[in-house]
Formats: C-alpha cells, structure tokens, sequence
C-alpha cells in the first residue's frame, strides 16, 4: 500500500497565480495551418489554489498545461506566473506527467538532487531539503535504489520530490495518476491532497475524470470541445481535508453533478 502522510516542513516558495488571457494555438500540419488546439482560453488560477483543468479528450488540456510551463509557445495572448510572462521552461515550474520522468541510471537521490545540480545550485541548504523531501514522500529508505526498483507510486512520489526540491511557485500536472491501478490511484490523491495541505503550492492539474476533479480541486474549469476555450469554472465547496470515502456523500455526488452538465451542455 503507498500511504504515506506528508511530515517536513514547507518545501516551496510563495505559491504563484498564474493569468491567461485569450490564449491561442494552432499547430501546423505538413507546414499547413491545421485546426486550432485553443480558441482562446482566458482563466485565472489564484495563488495556493488547486484547480483542474478537465474537458473531452484531445480538447487542448495537455497543450494548454505545456504553453504554461513554457514547453509550447501560444500564438498570441497573455501567459504570466507570478505575475512574469512566460518565456520557457522554468524550475518556478514543476511538471509532473503521466509517466515519471526519473533518469533510469540515476538512485532516487540521485535523481532528486539532478535539478539543483544541473544548474550549479547544489547547496547544503538544498541537500537538507532533498533529505526532509525524501521522508516527506517515504522514501527514505529506497535513497539509492534505481527506478526500475520502485513500484508505480513509489516512482510517483520519487518524481514529486524532484519537482519539489526546486521549491516551484506552481505544480503543473498533467493526468498523472492516469496509468495507476485503482489502489494506488487513491492513496496518490490522497498523499497530493496531504501534500497541498502542507505546502499549499499553487496547482494546475490536468484530468479527463469527473470523480478525480470533485475531489481534489477548489474550481475546476471545464474547457469546451476542441478547439478548446473556457467553458465555465465550477467552485467546489466540499469541505476539507477531503477523503476518497467522502465520494459516496450527497455533496460529493452533486458537485459531481454539476461539473457534468457543464460537461455536457
Ligand atoms: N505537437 C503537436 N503537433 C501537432 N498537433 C498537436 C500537437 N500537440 C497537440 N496537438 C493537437 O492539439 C489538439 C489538442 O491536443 P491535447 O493533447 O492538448 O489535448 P488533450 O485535451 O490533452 O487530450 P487528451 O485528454 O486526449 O490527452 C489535438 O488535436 C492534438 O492532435
């Protein structure tokens, strides 16, 4: 079972907001023009909020999520984090996909540490951090075992505290608990949940699931069919924490409810 509960001290600096306005792409086909990804997206996502992003499949989520952590490059409209234009990537940004990006040669610390390193800021302050880090997400123990070692989640959380060591403003995620068995699907959202409680870092994250987008966010937008734009923003007023069990509740099964017929209208 991959519980862990979320125990060191805040990891990331002030949560950023992140502004978009009238956000458009359009990807070329065969250096043709093809059909817009985004129509013009303009959303808000407050400091230390946790917002999903949720739509039909091939909307523009994942586009969208890689226009604001500067992978992609919108063809007009405003993109700031932090109140800054986005320019590319950065490590104010942490990303996290479906599939942990850990370096198959690379240990567990080895891997949380490759970031600081890579840019000449591997400071004792850092490896301090990367050691609170590694017992925040319970893998204290598995330190200098390779990815091919860990199970699904434990990769997950190994990934996290890579993103984590950065001290991002903002996490981007983007349907990263979508390849997981259904256990450990649960106890990931539930450690983010532990996680954000904690360190109450902005997130952005990416789903195509109702349940999912009721449970964790505080607004989940729903973005239209492609090409997508903002459809509507839903405020998600279930209590906190908030806990898989609590699905079953008339609250939950209404929240649920509501982000549906937006879905569907
Ligand atoms: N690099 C690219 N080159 C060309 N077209 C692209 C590229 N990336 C995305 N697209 C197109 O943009 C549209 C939106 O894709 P995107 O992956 O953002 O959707 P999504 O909502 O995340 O989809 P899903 O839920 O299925 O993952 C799709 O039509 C896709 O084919």
């Amino acid at each position: 079972m991959e519980t862990r509960t979320a125990t060191a001290e805040p990891a990331v600096d002030e949560p950023a907001g992140v502004r978009l306005r009238d956000v458009r792409k359009t990807f070329s086909r065969r250096r043709r023009p093809g059909r817009p990804a985004l129509d013009g997206v303009t959303l808000d996502v407050r400091p230390g909020e946790f917002l999903c992003l949720l739509g039909p499949s091939g909307c523009g989520k994942s586009t969208l999520l890689n226009i604001v952590a500067g992978f992609t490059e919108a063809d007009s409209g405003e993109v700031l984090v932090g109140g800054r234009p986005v320019t590319g990537p950065g490590h104010d940004r942490g990303v996290l996909f479906q599939t942990p990006n850990l370096f198959p040669w690379l240990t567990t610390w080895q891997n949380v540490l490759y970031g600081p390193k890579a840019r000449g800021a591997l400071t004792p302050r850092v490896r301090e951090e990367a050691e609170r880090l590694l017992e925040t997400v319970g893998l204290a123990d598995a330190r200098d075992a390779y990815p091919h070692e860990l199970s699904g989640g434990m990769r997950h959380r190994a990934a996290f505290a890579r993103v984590l060591v950065n001290r991002p403003g903002v996490l981007l995620m983007d349907e990263p608990f979508g390849a997981l068995d259904a256990i450990t699907r649960a106890a990931m959202q539930r450690f983010l949940l532990e996680l954000w409680q904690k360190h109450r870092t902005t997130i952005v994250f990416v789903t195509h699931d109702v349940e999912e987008a009721a449970l964790l966010g505080d607004r989940v937008c729903v973005l239209s069919a492609p090409p997508a734009g903002t459809k509507d923003v839903i405020d998600i007023e279930l209590p906190r924490p908030r806990a898989y069990e609590d699905t079953e509740t008339l609250a939950f099964v209404n929240a649920k409810r509501r982000i549906r017929e937006v879905l569907e209208r």
